[in-house]
């Protein structure tokens, strides 16, 4: 079966040769219907990853296969069925919160666009939002809706970029068990990014950790703590924040 995403030897330098790269030659692959979870500190590289992921960047070398396209040539094909949440990309703000479903829905040429709509807007509690421009939300009413916006084309792999970010703790576990009831229920692959440890935990199948651009380790949550000979993954990820080796 074709690994919804697999990465090989990839590569992207900002800077001239010579100076480090952001993504420095990170190889690997991930499951169907898995959660990963891609850690690291800040600079670690892992925007730049997904931002390549996506079709964003265009690598300075290496492959990328998405749901078995390649990426760098041949985006199109793979982006109705992956798409993305980040609550560091604005949506239009005029446009009230069903216009922007709205928008995003033409683009993707979605048959039963407004029933979609009503749907998500129920599941996400943005009903009685649904008339307000995107600008006048809170925080964590605009990560619910950039949620939204990620779901409509009920993508095979999606990707998040802290997907509780702002959240207060009630809301940040009712997200994080939408997400996992996502996953059950369409089978979707999850690829994350996030800074919040508990999260990793509760979500990820599997945990990817960058440190200057390159895959320093990679297990699932208990095998990380296991090896580290830790209680918690925030203790291991300073550790290896740190550039401490397992004991
Ligand atoms: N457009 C750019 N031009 C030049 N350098 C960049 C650019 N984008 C990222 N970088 C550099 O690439 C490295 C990796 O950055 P990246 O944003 O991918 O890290 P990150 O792991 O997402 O960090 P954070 O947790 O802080 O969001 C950093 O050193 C950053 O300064």
């Amino acid at each position: 079966m074709t690994p919804p995403l697999r990465v090989t030897d990839l590569v992207k330098h900002f800077g001239p040769p010579g100076t480090p790269a952001a993504v420095d030659g990170l190889s690997f692959s991930v499951a169907p219907g898995s959660v990963t979870a891609l850690l690291g500190g800040n600079g670690a590289g892992k925007t730049t990853t997904i931002s390549m992921l996506l079709g964003l960047l265009v690598p300075t070398s290496g492959q990328i296969e998405v749901l078995g396209v390649d990426m760098v040539r041949n985006r199109y094909a793979a982006l109705p069925r992956l798409n993305f949440s980040s609550p560091y990309v604005e949506l239009p703000f005029r446009l009230t919160v069903e216009q922007n479903l709205g928008v995003y829905g033409r683009l993707y040429n979605l048959p039963r666009l407004a029933e979609r709509i009503d749907e998500l807007l129920e599941d996400l509690g943005l009903t009685a939002l649904r008339k307000r421009p995107l600008g006048s939300l809170s925080a964590g009413q605009k990560t619910r809706a950039g949620l939204a916006k990620a779901l409509i084309n009920k993508p095979e792999l999606l990707l998040l970029d802290e997907p509780t970010a702002s959240l207060d703790p009630d809301t940040g576990d009712w997200v994080r068990s939408y997400l996992a009831a996502y996953r059950q229920k369409t089978g979707a692959t999850l690829l994350l990014a996030s800074h919040n440890m508990m999260e990793v935990e509760r979500l990820a199948d599997r945990v990817l950790m960058m440190r200057g651009g390159k895959l320093v380790d990679d297990d699932t949550p208990q095998g990380l703590i296991a090896r580290y000979g830790r209680s918690t993954l925030e203790e291991v990820f300073l550790d290896i924040a740190r550039q401490k080796d397992p004991a």
